[in-house]
């Protein structure tokens, strides 16, 4: 195994300082670490940062490896800053057993770019009828601690009340897909003043306030953990702030997309503006921003969600929704929210890492952490151009943006998966 000397790099935008990488971990910090036989990395301008946690990665294997493999994801979320993703169970067949979810975790092994934690479906299929084998996944060798039919909302109150009971008794975490569905049939957008122009039909806020209203009172009720998936309203977040502040055991992400991107550039009718739940107003986004700031929303997750062109490039209507997200997650929330290096780690890194439970990730680079960090240039700016993703589709809503910050190293237990800004493998 390599060690590595990272020379004068600020950690969490702490002063100049130099890292010691071996044996899988921070051997030491501190200024003028004599080279030894380490391999040097010159770091001067480089921050720093705990590798990035994904709460919420479509990685389409198994089923439609045409749009993306655990690989392929994989190699986009390290060179997005990433140690770990967790894996949305809207596979094909869908992770709702012990031997789909271990096929997934064994294919990140395999990868060996991050570590790929699935998540399990809450219902069998997906379908919401009845609960799928919640304690196999959780016993698995992938050991699952978050299920979720993310793609679809856990619409039944009575089926959300029995999966909160279920994972309470091993900590697990229930991650809904708040959307009414009755609320949302036929949506092909926000609803609001563009829609009504547009002449599409709408995907109301109060159908994802319904849902996050009813499961904050049924875990309250159950005294269970629940996890809202992409929040993307103001009156979410005012739902959120007020069961927070009651005690329950509620948690909340929020997309780059849903930070950056509003409703009127639906307007051209790009498919790739398409994405559930819908992009809403500036009114929203602003909410959005202020509670990832005051710790409402503890968590960025990318719902990084690939389709291939045949999805994606068609008539608005029959276009599936979704954006990747891996890439560029880290730039987006560094141009909202600038150079703050400590919130950039804490909703990137720490909260995805702790809510997820995932031990090792998340830690900022200390002797004796596990070496799970990312070297970001923030003076850099990229313009993202689809071609050059790593992703085995296209759809970024930001093609033609320049954006700051650029990944430049990532290291996975030590071992380097991105050096000089691309994948080792
Ligand atoms: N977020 C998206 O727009 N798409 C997701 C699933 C979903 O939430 O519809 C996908 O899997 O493509």
């Amino acid at each position: 195994m390599t060690s590595f000397l990272i020379k004068g790099v600020s950690v969490v935008g702490g002063p100049a300082t130099d890292l010691r990488l071996r044996d899988g971990t921070v051997a030491e910090v501190g200024p003028d670490l004599p080279t030894t036989d380490a391999e040097v990395i010159d770091a001067a301008g480089l921050v720093a940062l705990p590798g990035l946690v994904d709460m919420h990665t479509h990685l389409r294997e198994p089923g439609r490896e045409d749009a993306e493999t655990v690989a392929t994801g994989s190699r986009a979320a390290a060179l997005g800053g990433y140690t770990a993703v967790c894996a949305m169970a809207n596979t094909d067949p869908v992770a709702d057993t012990a031997g789909v979810v271990e096929q997934v975790w064994r294919l990140g092994r395999r990868a060996g770019l991050v570590d790929v934690q699935p998540v399990g479906a809450v219902t069998v299929g997906l379908r919401g009828e009845r609960l799928s084998e919640l304690g196999a996944m959780a016993e698995s060798a992938a050991a699952v601690r978050i299920f979720s039919d993310d793609g679809h909302c856990v619409a039944d109150p009575r089926l959300m009340r029995r999966a909160l009971e279920y994972v309470k008794a091993f900590d697990g975490v229930i991650a809904q897909h708040a959307e009414e569905p009755r609320l949302t049939e036929g949506a092909q957008m926000h609803e609001g003043e563009v829609s009504a122009r547009l002449g599409l039909t709408g995907w109301p806020a109060v159908a994802e306030e319904a849902i996050i209203a009813r499961d904050a009172l049924l875990a309250e009720h159950v005294g269970a953990r629940l996890h809202i998936c992409h929040v993307s309203t103001a009156g979410s977040v005012e739902l959120i702030r007020a069961a927070k502040a009651r005690g329950v055991r509620v948690s909340a992400e929020v997309t780059p997309h849903h930070l950056l991107l509003t409703d009127d550039r639906v307007g051209g009718y790009d498919p790739v503006f398409k994405v559930n739940p819908p992009l809403r107003t500036e009114r929203d986004v602003a909410a959005l921003r202020e509670a990832v700031r005051d710790g409402v929303i503890d968590v960025i997750a990318t719902d990084h969600a690939p389709h291939t062109v045949e999805d994606k490039e068609c008539e608005w209507a029959y276009a599936r929704p979704g954006m990747l997200g891996l890439q560029t997650a880290l730039s987006v929330a560094l141009s909202v929210f600038g150079p703050d290096w400590r919130l950039l780690a804490d909703r990137l890194s720490c909260q995805p890492a702790r809510l997820a439970g995932l031990t090792g990730h998340g830690v900022d680079p200390a002797p004796g952490a596990p070496a799970n960090l990312t070297l970001v240039d923030p003076a850099a700016q990229v313009t993202v151009e689809p071609a050059e993703l790593a992703s085995r589709s296209r759809n970024t809503p930001y093609a033609g943006l320049q954006l700051p910050g650029r990944v430049v190293a990532t290291f996975l237990r030590g071992e380097p998966t991105v050096l000089d800004g691309k994948a080792v493998k």
